[in-house]
């Protein structure tokens, strides 16, 4: 395992995952630190703090402690780390299901195979709509099973963008795709008529451990 690739990390825990296909595991989660994106209603605007130093190996050894059947990074947005393939990589030399959860506006080619990436899309309330990186699409429709596509949907309008920007970019049925709303802006029930309605085919999330726990406490 290399030692000497360091990376700026903001929390390392053990939690239900909350959000995904996956939603529902215990995990174990690593946050990389910094983002500087600024979606309107990021919930974990902490990352944005210094973060502590850590190299691949002690980042691999404390989330594998955790005997967790996924571990997932996150952030903060990973991928701005140059670090961060080299420890998705060595987690997958350790562990069968890794996750990365990314904001959509960088390209995730280089992330190796064996992840499975959770492809954010950023919808217009978010602010930063117009970054969504659309090299991403070609490279999900080529292996859909490494990839799902998540859009948090704060009003109408996003979740009716949301349905147009999927279907533009010849999305449904060939990659997975999730919508859930904004946490606190948009009641779940709307969302879920929406979706019913429409004959969507998209799967609906709620953030789990916002309704196990304090929505606002860190480190779950
Ligand atoms: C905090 S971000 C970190 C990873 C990456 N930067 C990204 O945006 O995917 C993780 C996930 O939380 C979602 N999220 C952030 N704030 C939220 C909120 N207030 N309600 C619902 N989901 C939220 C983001 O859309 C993203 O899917
Ligand atoms: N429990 C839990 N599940 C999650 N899935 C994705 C998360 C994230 O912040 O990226 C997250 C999180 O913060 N907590
Ligand atoms: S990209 Fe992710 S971490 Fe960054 S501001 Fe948006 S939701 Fe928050
Ligand atoms: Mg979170």
């Amino acid at each position: 395992m290399s030692t000497e690739t360091t990376l700026c990390v903001s929390e390392i825990f053990h939690s239900i995952q909350g959000e995904s296909s996956f939603a529902g595991w215990p995990c174990a989660f690593v946050r990389l630190a910094g983002c500087g994106h600024g979606c309107r209603y990021c919930d974990t605007a902490y990352a944005e703090e210094a973060g502590t130093a850590m190299t691949v190996e002690q980042i691999v050894r404390r989330a594998l402690a955790f005997e967790a059947p996924c571990v997932e990074v996150t952030g903060g947005e990973p991928l701005l780390q140059p670090g961060a393939f080299e420890l998705l990589s060595t987690l997958c030399d350790h562990h069968p299901a890794v996750l990365l959860e990314t904001g959509g506006f960088l390209p995730v080619e280089r992330v190796d195979p064996r992840v499975h990436a959770i492809i954010d899309i950023k919808a217009p309330s978010s602010g930063v709509a117009a970054e969504n990186c659309a090299t991403n699409f070609a490279l999900a429709l080529d292996t859909p099973e490494r990839f799902e596509f998540k859009i948090v949907v704060a009003s109408r309008e996003d979740y009716e963008w949301a349905k147009s920007y999927i279907a533009g970019h010849d999305l449904p049925g060939k990659c997975s795709i999730i919508f859930g709303p904004v946490f606190g802006h948009l009641e779940p029930r709307l969302l879920a008529e929406w979706i019913l309605r429409d004959r969507l085919p998209v799967r609906m999330q709620l953030q789990l451990h916002k309704y196990i726990w304090n929505p606002d406490a860190r480190g779950v």
